[in-house]
């Protein structure tokens, strides 16, 4: 058992002695800091969203209008008596969070993956690997500890597809995340207005370069020169975007790989139904952080729905929108068995590179820790839809 509520003694003592934290201590803060600090294009990329933005919006107001209504004199309040872990699809895991796929890290810092793995190994939370890394697949699992998943942009080229899962598993990744939710990319203004697209300067593209498959499809390799590169980098555009699959084909991944597989951005009963029934073990009820389809309901709106249409037959997570240990209690309260953790960290990542993630990432997890206990519950598994009421 972990206490994660340590933090705030731990700084509080650092200050007595007279030194104040690198960073700040919310989610907003990071993001305000981040602003300040980080190239208008890394910043744009990050915290853009779709159109006018009121998805993202739409995401963070539905955590508000659902409030927890605390218990108290229960004796759960003793750090001691806690328990934050879960298993998640056989992964254990310290608290049910777990980093959300972000794509192109070594716009915000070089170390980009490998500081993320390194980090959620050292606490015990999980990862979830992008297709479009900084990094290779077999670099990053290297330092990622044995809590990671991959998440999967499955190809218009079957065979790259193939190749990409064969590669993770190999490499000791514990799920296979297929991202259902970006045949391409949505209309992001703060990208279009800087004429900002980092795959173009061969930024996120590191899985493709690496795969035997992938270059088997390039007349020369990208390193010869740039003109090869620049090839390379066609040839990704010409293969990342797919709108052909279908929820049938997610049986297609079981053929590929014997782990579990998640389908990631679902928000109508129905769909999770059908990845169900094609052989998925869980979904992400997700709306990319309202980088996709501008107008679309809130992540949280959608969890009840979703879990009630899987019940016990899949796993449910949730992201879009978490920012403080409240939104993991009212998600898990609402049906998640774990979330996944995204923008913040990645501004914990572009301040002060690994430090950032732990910061970012222990901020969170005291956050929801004593959150939960000063609500008087001594586990995540006491967590029900009863605790909350509507705002
Ligand atoms: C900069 C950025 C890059 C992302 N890249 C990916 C990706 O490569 N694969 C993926 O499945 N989701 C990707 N996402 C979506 C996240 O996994 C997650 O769904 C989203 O960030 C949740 O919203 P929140 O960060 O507002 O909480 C990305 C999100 C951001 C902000
Ligand atoms: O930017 C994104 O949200 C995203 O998911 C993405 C899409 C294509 C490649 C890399 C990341």
């Amino acid at each position: 058992m972990t206490f994660f509520g340590n933090l705030q003694n731990e700084i509080y003592f650092a200050g007595l002695g007279g030194t104040l934290p690198a960073l700040p201590m919310t989610a907003a803060g990071l993001e305000d800091l981040a602003r300040q600090r980080l190239s208008p294009e890394a910043f744009g990329y990050i915290a853009g969203s779709a159109s006018t933005e009121r998805t993202a919006a739409a995401n963070l107001a539905a955590f508000d209008r659902h409030r927890i209504v605390p218990r108290m004199l229960r004796g759960t309040a003793a750090p001691d008596v806690r328990d934050l872990s879960v298993e998640v699809l056989g992964t254990r895991l310290a608290a049910p969070v777990l980093t959300a796929p972000v794509g192109v890290l070594e716009l915000v810092h070089p170390d980009a993956e490998a500081a993320v793995g390194a980090v959620t190994s050292e606490l015990g939370v999980g990862s979830v690997l992008s297709t479009a890394a900084s990094t290779s697949i077999e670099t990053v699992a290297q330092v990622s500890g044995e809590t990671w998943w991959y998440q999967l942009y499955w190809p218009s080229d079957d065979e790259v597809a193939e190749s990409l899962v064969r590669r993770a598993t190999a490499a000791g990744a514990k799920a296979i995340v297929l991202t259902a939710d970006t045949p391409g990319m949505g209309w992001r203004p703060r990208d279009l207005e800087l004429g900002h697209l980092p795959f173009l300067q061969a930024k996120g593209i590191a899985n493709y370069l690496s795969d035997p498959v992938f270059r088997s499809r390039l007349a020369s390799p990208p390193e010869e020169s740039a003109e090869a590169m620049q090839m390379a980098v066609l040839t990704w555009v010409s293969m990342f975007g797919n709108h052909a699959i279908r929820a049938n084909d997610v049986a297609r991944l079981t053929e590929w790989t014997d782990l579990p597989i998640v389908v990631k951005g679902i928000v109508h009963p129905e769909d999770a139904h059908a990845v169900v029934d094609a052989g998925a073990s869980g979904v992400v009820v997700s709306n990319h952080g309202g980088r996709q389809v501008d107008g679309a309901i809130g992540a949280l709106d959608a969890l009840v729905p979703v879990a009630s249409a899987v019940g016990e037959r899949a796993t449910v997570l949730l992201d879009s929108g978490i920012r403080s240990g409240a939104d993991v209690v009212k998600a898990l309260a609402l049906g998640a068995d774990a979330v996944l953790y995204g923008r913040p960290w990645v501004y914990g990542l572009g301040l002060a590179g690994a430090d950032g993630v732990r910061h970012a990432l222990r901020m969170l997890l005291a956050d929801l820790d004593l959150t939960l206990g000063l609500a008087g519950f001594a586990s995540v598994a006491e967590l029900d839809p009863s605790i909350l009421r509507d705002a």
